[in-house]
């Protein structure tokens, strides 16, 4: 992986002996390349400062346009992404996965994909996110009237497609906070705007935690590191809303969340939602279905989708299975 690719982490004040400031920091190749998979844009160079008092004495307003949020746009959705017979085998064993999707989601909608286990869901988020393990071998994808297979990893991200894994993974030594903090500043520089220094970003951040119901102690943990699978989910969800993503691919954010959090996230995601950007959310079940209302359901089957509708296709997938739906 390039070195341009692989982010200097942010270190948190207590982590012990970091390396000097000047220096990348080396990371192990799987190390690096999940770190920029998982949060591309989420990161920024090293740098070593004190973190704020999680109550800070002033709060400073920060408006989310303010901030760095992409300004409203006026006039009839335009298509965001479209994707056309796109065909992906495993990097490393050739096998093919994908076998001809096409999609196309508009601005404002959201897209449900449903279907069996191995179908290829996670696949097809992790393919629009440039995951190394897969190779594009056919098709195209248009991200925001861009190709986006002749992006990197990092550059769609900044492009501002955000994608929360079916597991999140836990960095140490890298506070929360920080790493928000970060990922967030990351995006303003690319947008040409300067840093939000600490005080001023936990003012942004705050009330984006508070409205998913996260204790702002949180915050100021390692990202993920102990995290209960609901807790991590939650905290995807926080990333989503600092970093304002015109797309936001959720693999299975349902997955192991109690009652009260499924709807808290499913608030969250409907807070985020604006006519502006879109939701492709990967769900096995159709009650998140029931808070997070889509526009389009699709049913996948062995890397193709197989049926599009709406969110009728998943109460009748939910009563009558899979068997319904089968081309096979
Ligand atoms: N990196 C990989 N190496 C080998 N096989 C892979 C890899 N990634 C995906 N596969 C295979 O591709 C198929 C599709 O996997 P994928 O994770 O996309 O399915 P899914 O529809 O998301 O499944 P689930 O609902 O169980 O999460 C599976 O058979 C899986 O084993």
């Amino acid at each position: 992986m390039a070195l341009a690719f692989c982010p200097s982490l942010p270190f948190s004040s207590s982590t012990p002996s970091p390396p000097s400031p000047s220096l990348p920091l080396r990371t192990s190749p799987t190390d690096s390349s999940l770190i920029t998979i998982l949060a591309p844009h989420r990161i920024g160079r090293l740098s070593l400062r004190t973190r704020p008092p999680l109550r800070p004495k002033a709060v400073v307003a920060v408006d989310s346009l303010a901030a760095g949020g992409a300004a409203p746009r006026s006039g009839p959705p335009r298509v965001l992404l479209e994707v056309k017979d796109l065909k992906a085998v495993v990097a490393e064993s050739r096998q093919e996965i994908l076998r001809g999707i096409n999609l196309t989601v508009y601005e404002g909608e959201v897209h449900a994909v449903m279907g069996k286990n191995g179908s290829g869901k996670s696949t097809l988020s992790k393919v629009l996110v440039g995951h190394p393990d897969y190779e594009v071998t056919g098709g195209s994808v248009i991200f925001k009237g861009e190709n986006l297979l002749e992006m990197e990893p990092e550059e769609r991200s900044h492009a501002g497609i955000f994608m929360s894994f079916q597991t999140p993974v836990e960095i140490p030594g890298v506070s929360n906070f920080d790493f928000l903090n970060m990922s967030y500043n990351a995006r303003r520089k690319k947008r040409g705007l300067p840093e939000l220094p600490p005080l001023e970003f936990y003012s942004y951040v705050s009330p984006k935690a508070a409205a998913i119901n996260m204790d702002l102690r949180f915050l100021d943990r390692n990202v993920n590191e102990g995290f209960s699978g609901g807790e991590k989910k939650r905290n995807e969800i926080l990333q989503l809303a600092v970093l304002e993503a015109d797309l936001a691919i959720l693999d299975e954010i349902d997955s192991g969340l109690d009652v009260d959090a499924l709807q808290d996230v499913a608030k969250a995601v409907n807070g985020l939602l604006t006519p502006n950007n879109s939701v492709l959310i990967i769900t096995h079940y159709q009650r998140l279905l029931d808070y997070i209302k889509p526009s389009y359901v699709h049913i996948m089957e062995d890397g193709t989708i197989v049926r599009t509708g709406d969110v009728s296709l998943a109460k009748q997938l939910e009563k009558e299975g899979y068997r319904a739906f089968s081309i096979s």
